[in-house]
């Protein structure tokens, strides 16, 4: 069966030529909610850019979606938790369009400056006001530039070749990463007061909502010129008319509004304000670099794989892929082992990771969501994975903790999860040789087990004559045994005998082994 993809905004043709190669596309661009709802159950995967509002009534619909792909950078108009929660992977292109948003942005500062908007329609209409467009040199103005990310960057760089001086405010952004570019990084509050022009860079999330609003634009120089090529709504639109009529506010150029189109908006109306209907990201080189970006993403994820730049999945960096590989195996291994054997419904897990694969960090996110993943699949009918496994584990009252260590004993590396049932709190950790991964406790005992195919694990006292019978049902109902361990240090102690069997172990004889004489409990596991 052929996988089909459904690209509902103008993608291009490159990006489709890429999409037709492996699947079937169909084009259908302007479809209303209802029309999505109605046919996105046949689609594997949507492709989209800022037209679409992916809400979560069409993501509850898609039955057989597995990739979302937003061609541009803002994936405001998808509804993510839904997609997660279905398990749906959303990816974006965010460095497809960079340098397209940051040359409008430039665009539309110089054209602010010089009136070009108005004069070029004066003069069409058979006018020639010279006088009445009289601009201002952006040379030896500061500029403001809010969010120093991607395009706060590239824009920054293009304002000092304009011999602009350039200050930035970004949170998340050290100071040294301004000061090596020659640009001072201070709060918002001294940026607002200090910078003649103010362009925004930031995503619209809640606390860059109107962070532009009245009271910070009192706070601006009189004559300030404000830019928005970002996103709608980080700029107040309302304050932003309210400035522009006192006075206090010369001009603005704006790409991108609270309401999209923003046929309604009195900012419109006002001379001084210069607007572009979303055309940041509109140049054919990023349109292509997007379109190409996303298409490849999308043919990963039907194929099986990752996509690249997905928002909702953890991310591993290209350099550790390999060797954090085995790791997220064992951890799928263990928390499945964990569902299999935990005595009641699990309420916590911890991963712990010791010794050198503590250096991974923000890596192991993915191997704990591979290890939730194991463990849901075995008590869900929902498809678990990568995407939702934390949301579903969390929605199931599950609190997941991670914990890093430098220190692993014996070992070079080490990972022990821990679970806590209405019975207490148990553990079994795992260790990847190069044979791959292995398990090697589980709860007081040491064990070496090859975390795949069947295992029975019967508990029982440590005394001649315990093993032999359980070998005997077995074979009596032609299950071979294929490896055998038994873990226990003294005669009469507790023991766990792991035994590998070839073939599924029928619930009925499970019974049989479990009321052999000295075995105390016993479980099937697949692994
Ligand atoms: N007009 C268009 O067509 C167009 C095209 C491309 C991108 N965009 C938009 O431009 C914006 C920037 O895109 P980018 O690729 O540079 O993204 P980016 O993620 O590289 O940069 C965004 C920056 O904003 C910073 N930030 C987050 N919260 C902040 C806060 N409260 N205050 C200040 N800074 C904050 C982040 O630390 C980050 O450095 C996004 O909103 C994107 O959707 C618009
Ligand atoms: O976030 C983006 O990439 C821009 O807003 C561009 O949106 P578009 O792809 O709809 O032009």
């Amino acid at each position: 069966m052929s996988f089909k993809v459904l690209v509902s905004d103008p993608l291009a043709a490159e990006g489709i030529a890429i999409l037709k190669e492996f699947c079937d596309v169909d084009e259908k661009a302007d479809l209303s909610e209802d029309e999505l709802v109605r046919i996105i159950g046949e689609y594997d995967a949507l492709i989209v850019r800022s037209g679409t509002q992916v809400t979560a009534r069409i993501i509850q619909a898609a039955d057989r979606m597995k990739y979302i792909g937003r061609a541009g950078v803002g994936v405001d108009n998808i509804d993510c938790e839904a997609a997660t929660r279905k398990g749906i992977i959303v990816s974006n292109a965010p460095e497809g369009n960079t340098l397209a948003a940051t040359e409008h942005t430039i665009a539309m500062m110089m054209a602010m400056a010089r009136n070009i908007p108005q004069a070029n329609a004066s003069l069409k209409k058979g006018e020639w006001k010279r006088s009445k467009f009289m601009g201002n040199e952006m040379n030896g103005k500061v500029l403001g530039v809010v969010g120093f990310g991607r395009i706060g960057r590239e824009v920054a760089k293009r304002a000092q070749a304009l011999q602009m001086t350039v200050i930035a405010y970004d949170p998340f952004i050290p100071a040294e990463v301004g000061a090596a570019m020659g640009v001072e990084m201070m709060s918002v509050a001294e940026l607002f007061t200090k910078a003649d022009v103010i362009t925004v860079h930031t995503p619209l999330i809640p606390s860059t909502t109107h962070l532009v609003n009245k009271e910070s634009i009192a706070t601006m120089k009189t004559g300030v010129r404000l830019i928005n090529c970002a996103r709608g709504g980080i700029i107040d639109e309302a304050a932003l008319y309210d400035a522009i009529v006192a006075g206090k506010v010369a001009g603005a150029a704006l790409d991108v509004y609270e309401v999209e189109p923003p046929t309604e908006s009195p900012l419109l109306k006002l001379d001084s304000v210069i607007v572009t209907p979303h055309l940041g990201a509109s140049t054919v080189e990023a349109q292509k670099n997007v379109a190409i970006s996303v298409a490849y993403q999308c043919i990963d994820v039907l194929k099986g794989g990752s996509a690249k730049s997905a928002v909702n999945t953890p991310q591993v960096s290209a350099d550790v892929k390999a060797k954090i590989d085995p790791y997220a195996l064992l951890s799928e291994k263990m928390g499945s082992l964990a569902a299999q054997i935990a005595d009641g419904a699990i309420t916590e897990v911890e991963f712990a990771y010791l010794g050198e694969i503590a250096d991974l960090k923000q890596n192991l996110k993915y191997v704990t969501r591979l290890g939730i993943k194991g463990m849901l699949e075995q008590v869900l009918h929902e498809p678990a994975n990568i995407v939702n496994a934390e949301v579903i584990a969390q929605g199931r009252g599950i609190t997941i903790f991670e914990k890093t260590s430098s220190e692993a004993g014996d070992y070079k590396s080490l990972v022990t999860l821990s679970y806590t049932t209405e019975k207490g709190r148990e553990s079994i950790s795992g260790i990847v040789t190069r044979a791959g991964p292995r398990i090697i406790a589980i709860g007081k005992y040491a064990t070496d087990i090859v975390p795949s195919g069947f295992v029975i694990l019967a508990d029982h006292v440590n005394r001649p004559g315990v093993v032999g019978p359980v070998g005997m049902i077995l074979g009596k109902h032609n299950v071979n045994i294929s490896s055998m361990q038994v873990g226990g240090r003294n005669v009469g102690s507790e023991s766990l005998m792991i035994l590998a069997v070839d073939d599924v172990v029928s619930p009925e004889v499970m019974k049989e082994v479990a009321s052999s004489d000295g075995i105390t409990a016993a479980k099937f596991v697949r692994l």
